[in-house]
């Protein structure tokens, strides 16, 4: 039993149609589908039939009422039974109806609407009973003809016939509303169906149904059931949008859509079908066939009451009803981030959970308006599938919603969001429709005037028909073209027999004969009991009304051919004329477009020339500072050249001056020394007469060298001639005489030189030893002693106190061979004190060389503690280590290592370098108290 409802009495949204007008809420009913993994954990509870209770896992609870409940066991027979078959009931009796199914993606919505084979759902049910109900009653095919506005007009079974005429037998006239060429591939699929019918079917009405199948994709609306567009090149076009309107009664409809007149279930459900397959599925990560956009199968049922004879449809307008059943299976509001969607489907999803979004507000503006009784505008135009259903929620029929509940524990939040929406929802109330009922009288007189019309027509038409034959007869008779015209005075009647024409073609005016028959036969009866003469009269004249009778008919024919034609032609007229406003609307918006579109290429393209000569300024200025930093380069080289030269002169310049000054300088001391040489030797001389004198002869007169001093020894010596070989002459001995600065490099000098001489004499020594060993059993010569012994050769194992400065900028490049020196003391910056208490010294010296490698020399030297107490290095080896990167190994040097480099070799090949290291590293100590560093220059 279905529960009974009272209607409630909400406040009156303005613009109902009638104010009083009892109303019936939006009734919701709750299925729940059963769980897809038997072992999940469910969060729906139904209470009982009206009530369900939602758990979360942190046991919150949520308890919800609907009209109805329907677990997971109740049937898609049972369902319809309850929900849908009502609806069929309103639909029969004229009264429009919304069933929609509304939930979360994978909660059953498509199975309830659509159902399997095996379990059918609401839509081939909801056929299925309409088919049934009306079987009997059905108009003839085309003989409801839908116009562009949502109407429907009558036209005679003649009419309809013609039409049917044209669609079947030439379907190149048709108009392309019933794309039979594609549905005649769909699968013809036949359900097993519990018969259902309705008890409300008017037999003195007959009923067309019409099927149109629409979906809203991404808040577009695609017709499905419209011919398939082909391109120039056979390919089917994108489906253009379509867009909705309002028809006179303020029902919204989709403009332009194709409503398929539909005779049995089969034939509705293969429309169904064939839409279907253009319908958009796409797999998702919660299920595989899930429905991207929103689905509205319209069933249109269109009714119009016979005459009083039951013979005729009467064709008035006013008399026609059309109820119509929206079936609509919503996409599924999702979480984007549940169901991993990217791309394509994000964008539909988001679309999707907008539009419903939409729909819950539109419903909970009209819930507000109702309970307040305000009139707040509700925004239906925000989305297209409000926009479309608007009717609906304002009082053009019946709204029932079935929310599909997938008990999942996963979906317990979603499932709160939709039975909150679904609450609110049944709260709303829509205007509950009136029956359609035929008030006889009205038919009665209607018939009257069509009758009456009709005959007005047919007179009317007759007319018409002569006047079109006669003119056809002087028209052919003009051109010659009648094969046969018997016209005498004798005759009552023009016989017109229609011939053909030249070409054998037929001119369409076949099987009309005009003909009346011969002339009224000279008869005369003067008897009236004349047996011959009155029988052939009457025979005659039975004859005669024969032919007048078949005349008629012909005429009627061609009334009807020609009314027809006429009809037909002012419905293309009509339906070209609308196009046309379409066309030239669309013109005008795209032309608009277009000279929008021109101003911006005209904009872009001056920008552009702009863009493109700023370019051209660049690159010249680009050009031309190249230009300039190449000739600057070029003028850096050759000043760079230039500083090379001068600098190399410079310290030619400087070398020349610094050898001339110290010659100088050496000169001017052995002046010096000579001359104080004379007056010391004169003035012992004279001391030692003196003391010859005091003595007076009684000792041996000797000399300082104690040798026997002579008269003639007196004379005084000859100053000392500044000679090289100074050094090497006996010294006069005299100790106060203190060594000068310049005598000791000079010594330092001659010094280096004769090692630089022993050694390069050992080397060569060793090189003969080492040629005579290897060819030659002959035993190795000793090396010759050095000539100094302090200036040994370099000895990087010798022992002594080696004190070890190693700046800290020092690179450690790790060469393969290094001296095996073992230093005592480490330093980065030598104190006296560190010179002090070493005996050796070791310079870490690093610099790039010409090859743009690391090259490392370890200067040596030796410790002398001066006279005055101090300390002096006196450097007396470079080891030279070099690394060489492999790929650079050919423009090595073959000398690898070099040592035993004598200062003044360095001092010749490299100078700058020798100079650099002798200016950091080599120091003398020159006061015995104050130990001092000073930065000793080359030579
Ligand atoms: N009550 C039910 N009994 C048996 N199977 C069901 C039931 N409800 C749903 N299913 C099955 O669950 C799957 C998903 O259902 P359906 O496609 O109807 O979901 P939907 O809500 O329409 O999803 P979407 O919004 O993504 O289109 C289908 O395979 C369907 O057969």
């Amino acid at each position: 039993m279905r529960p009974q409802r009272t209607p409630m009495k909400p406040p009156r949204k303005p613009g109902q149609r009638h104010p009083n007008a009892p109303t019936d809420p939006v009734e919701v009913c709750a299925r729940i589908r059963n769980l897809t993994n038997k072992n999940d954990e469910s969060c729906i509870d139904v209470i009982n039939d009206t009530t369900i209770r939602l758990t979360s896992s942190d046991n919150r609870v949520t308890e919800c009422q609907f009209y109805k409940v329907f677990n997971q066991n109740v049937g898609q027979q049972h369902l319809f039974h309850y929900v849908a078959e009502h609806m069929v009931n309103d639909l029969v009796q004229g009264k429009s109806g919304l069933l929609f199914t509304y939930g979360v993606t994978s909660s059953g919505k498509t199975y309830t609407m659509t159902g399997t084979l095996e379990e059918p759902g609401f839509l081939p049910r909801c056929l299925d009973m309409l088919f049934n109900s009306v079987q009997g009653v059905q108009a003839s095919k085309y003989v409801f003809v839908p116009d562009c506005m949502n109407t429907f007009c009558v036209q005679t079974e003649a009419e309809a016939l013609l039409e049917k005429q044209e669609r079947d037998i030439l379907p190149q006239l048709s108009t392309p509303k019933t794309p039979s060429k594609s549905r005649s591939k769909i699968p013809d699929v036949r359900y097993e169906l519990e018969h259902c019918q309705s008890e409300n079917i008017n037999p003195d009405c007959r009923y067309a149904v019409f099927v149109s199948y629409v979906e809203i994709y991404n808040d577009y609306i695609y017709d499905l059931l419209g011919e398939v567009q082909l391109d120039p090149f056979n390919r089917p076009r994108p489906p253009q949008s379509k867009r909705l309107r309002e028809d006179k009664s303020k029902n919204m409809f989709v403009y332009g859509v194709t409503q398929v007149e539909v005779k049995s279930t089969e034939e509705a459900f293969a429309a169904f079908q064939q839409g279907q397959e253009r319908r958009r599925i796409a797999h998702t990560q919660l299920n595989a066939e899930s429905s991207r956009s929103h689905s509205i199968f319209n069933i249109r049922l269109v009714q119009a009451p016979l005459d009083p004879l039951g013979e005729d449809l009467l064709q008035e307008k006013s008399l026609i009803c059309a109820s119509q059943l929206s079936l609509v299976d919503l996409a599924g509001s999702e979480r984007m981030a549940r169901t991993g969607a990217g791309g394509e489907r994000l964008r539909e999803a988001g679309n999707i959970n907008s539009s419903l979004m939409t729909l819950r507000r539109c419903l909970e503006q009209l819930r507000e308006n109702q309970k307040n009784g305000t009139c707040e505008m509700v925004k239906y135009r925000n989305s297209k599938l409000t926009h479309l259903f608007k009717s609906y929620f304002e009082g053009h029929g019946r709204v029932k919603m079935v929310v599909c509940l997938n008990p999942n524990a996963q979906e317990y939040d979603e499932n709160t969001h939709v039975v909150q929406f679904a609450e609110m929802a049944q709260q709303v109330e829509v205007a509950r429709q009136e029956v359609f009922k035929i008030d006889r009288e009205n038919v009665k007189r209607k018939a009257l005037e069509a009758k009456t019309r009709a005959e007005e027509e047919k007179k009317r038409h007759l007319t018409a028909a002569r006047q079109l034959s006669q003119e056809a007869t002087s028209h052919r008779l003009h051109r010659g073209r009648f094969k046969h015209i018997t016209s005498s005075s004798e005759s009552d009647t023009t016989t017109v027999t229609p011939s053909t024409t030249d070409d054998g073609e037929s001119d369409g005016w076949e099987g009309i004969d005009f003909n009346i028959g011969s002339s009224f036969p000279n008869l005369e009866v003067i008897d009236p009991m004349d047996c011959d003469t009155i029988p052939s009269i009457i025979s005659f004249l039975q004859d005669r009304m024969d032919m007048m009778n078949s005349v008629k008919k012909s005429a009627r024919s061609l009334g009807s051919m020609f009314r027809t034609n006429l009809t037909s032609n002012s419905q293309n007229d009509k339906d070209l004329q609308l196009r046309l406003k379409d066309c030239e609307n669309e013109l005008s918006t795209k032309s608009k477009d277009l000279a929008k579109m021109e101003r911006q290429v005209k904009k872009l393209e001056s920008k552009n020339q702009v863009l493109s000569r700023t370019t051209q300024v660049f690159e010249k200025d680009k050009k031309q500072l190249q230009d300039q930093l190449c000739e600057a380069e070029i003028q850096l080289k050759n000043s760079q050249l230039e500083t090379k030269k001068v600098e190399t002169k410079l310290r030619g310049t400087v070398a020349n001056t610094k050898a001339q000054i110290e010659k100088q300088c050496e000169k001017r001391v052995r002046n010096v020394q000579t001359e104080m040489h004379q007056k010391m030797w004169v003035k012992d001389e004279q001391l030692r007469q003196l003391k010859h004198i005091f003595t007076d002869g009684r000792e041996p007169r000797t000399g300082r060298e104690g040798r026997p001093v002579t008269r003639r020894n007196l004379t005084p010596l000859p100053p000392a001639t500044p000679t090289s070989s100074d050094s090497s002459r006996p010294r006069l001995g005299h100790k106060r005489r203190s060594r000068s600065a310049e005598n000791l490099l000079k010594e330092t000098k001659s010094l280096n030189k004769s090692r630089h001489i022993s050694n390069s004499d050992n080397d060569l020594r060793q090189q003969k030893t080492k040629k005579k060993s290897s060819s030659t059993s002959v035993a190795p010569v000793e090396p010759a002693a050095p000539l100094a012994p302090k200036h040994r050769r370099s000895k990087s194992g010798a022992n002594g106190q080696w004190l070890a400065h190693l700046p800290s900028t020092t690179v450690p490049t790790e060469t393969i061979m290094q001296p095996c020196i073992k230093p005592n003391r480490v330093v980065n910056v030598p104190s006296p004190k560190d010179v002090a208490g070493a005996n050796k010294y070791l310079l870490t010296h690093q610099r790039e060389d010409k090859h743009g490698e690391i090259e490392t020399q370890l200067v040596k030297g030796e410790v002398f503690r001066t006279r005055t107490g101090g300390q002096q290095v006196q450097f007396v080896d470079i080891e030279t280590l070099k690394q060489r990167d492999p790929k650079t190994k050919k423009q090595i040097s073959p000398k690898k290592r070099k040592s035993n480099t004598s200062v003044d070799e360095l001092s010749s090949g490299e100078q700058s370098s020798w100079t650099d290291v002798e200016t950091r590293c080599s120091y003398g100590i020159t006061s015995a108290g104050s130990t001092k560093f000073a930065g000793k220059k080359k030579k």
